[in-house]
């Protein structure tokens, strides 16, 4: 389990990160979204020990930023936005290279080496020089030396960037594939990326965590439609869970139910009672571009 308690973090007079909180359990795959200069990467370099919080703290189970950071970097593999990746070695090279900084011992760095590339499926380039290699290919490289002292958190920033359709769809596959054997977080300002692979979001906003939500939770926290005949206003309008009950326009006999899906029960009861034909009672999926938007419209207004 990572907790991270009321993190802060100031570059001189800008609050870069402000107070934020979360938890993230064994096996989750989580996205960090939000647009440049929201905070992501500072959070993920207080994550991964390579910058000091102002205040708050970083946990993974029993270990705690500070004192065990050594301890926490061997459990997390870490893609920074611009892995450094040395264009004249070739991967190999490269990933021994990187297999001695990440304390690899060194009877076991063969076979770190060929897991690595097994996993980021870079075999066909192995012996390649990095300097001919696409981006995509040398993204992999940087999730190759990530890999290599098999941690079971890996926090990816912006892995997909600067990629092309291509290359962003590969990429996608290897997280979905990295995320069946660990946690896995992943910093984007790309609603689709979070879509495509994670279960759970999280959005920041200059700095501040605004939400913290399953993908499946927020797209049908949009209330309920309700389609009946005649008119149910009179009915439900007593019932407290309901926020507001409008028609829906252009679509006789079809209500938005500003309420918890959980009072759908009540709803059927209290139209069955009042002898009201229901013909359809369901969720309504939000659309998380406009939930997206609409968290970023308002820090354009504040
Ligand atoms: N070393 C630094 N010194 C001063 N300000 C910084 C430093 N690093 C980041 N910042 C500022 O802190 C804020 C948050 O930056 P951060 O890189 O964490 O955001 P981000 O969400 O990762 O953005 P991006 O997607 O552009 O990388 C920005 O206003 C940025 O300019």
């Amino acid at each position: 389990m990572i907790q991270v308690e009321n993190l802060t973090r100031r570059y001189g007079d800008l609050t870069a990160v402000r107070d934020v909180s979360f938890r993230i359990g064994h096996g989750e795959v989580v996205g960090l979204l939000g647009h440049n200069g929201a905070g992501k990467t500072t959070i993920m370099k207080m994550l991964t020990g390579y910058l000091e919080p102002t205040a708050g703290t970083v946990k993974i189970d029993n270990l705690v930023l500070g004192p065990d950071t050594r301890m926490m970097q061997k459990r997390i593999g870490y893609l920074p936005e611009n892995c450094p990746v040395w264009p004249e070695m070739t991967v190999i090279d490269y990933l021994a290279f990187q297999a001695a900084l990440h304390d690899v011992p060194e009877d076991k760095r063969d076979k770190a080496i060929a897991n690595a590339i097994r996993r980021a499926d870079l075999k066909a380039k192995a012996t390649a020089s990095i300097q001919t290699l696409s981006r995509g290919y040398r993204q992999r490289v940087g999730v190759a030396q990530a890999l290599l002292h098999s941690p079971d958190i890996l926090i990816l920033d912006e892995p997909t960037n600067g990629l092309d359709p291509t290359q962003i769809r590969q990429m996608r596959d290897l997280i979905r594939d990295l995320a069946r054997h660990a946690t896995v977080i992943v910093s984007t300002h790309i609603l689709q990326e979070v879509q495509a692979v994670c279960e759970r979001v999280l959005i920041m906003r200059a700095g501040e965590l605004v939400v913290d939500a399953k993908l499946e939770e927020l797209q049908q926290s949009g209330g309920l439609l309700l389609s009946v005949e005649g008119d149910p206003r009179p009915h439900l309008t007593s019932l407290d869970e309901i926020q507001a009950l409008t028609p829906v326009d252009d679509q006789p006999g079809r209500y938005h139910l500003d309420a918890p899906l959980d009072c759908a029960p009540k709803v059927v009861e209290t139209l069955t009672r009042a002898g009201i034909p229901l013909h359809a009672l369901e969720p309504q999926r939000r659309d998380l571009e406009k939930v997206f938007a609409e968290v970023n419209e308002e820090t354009a207004h504040a």
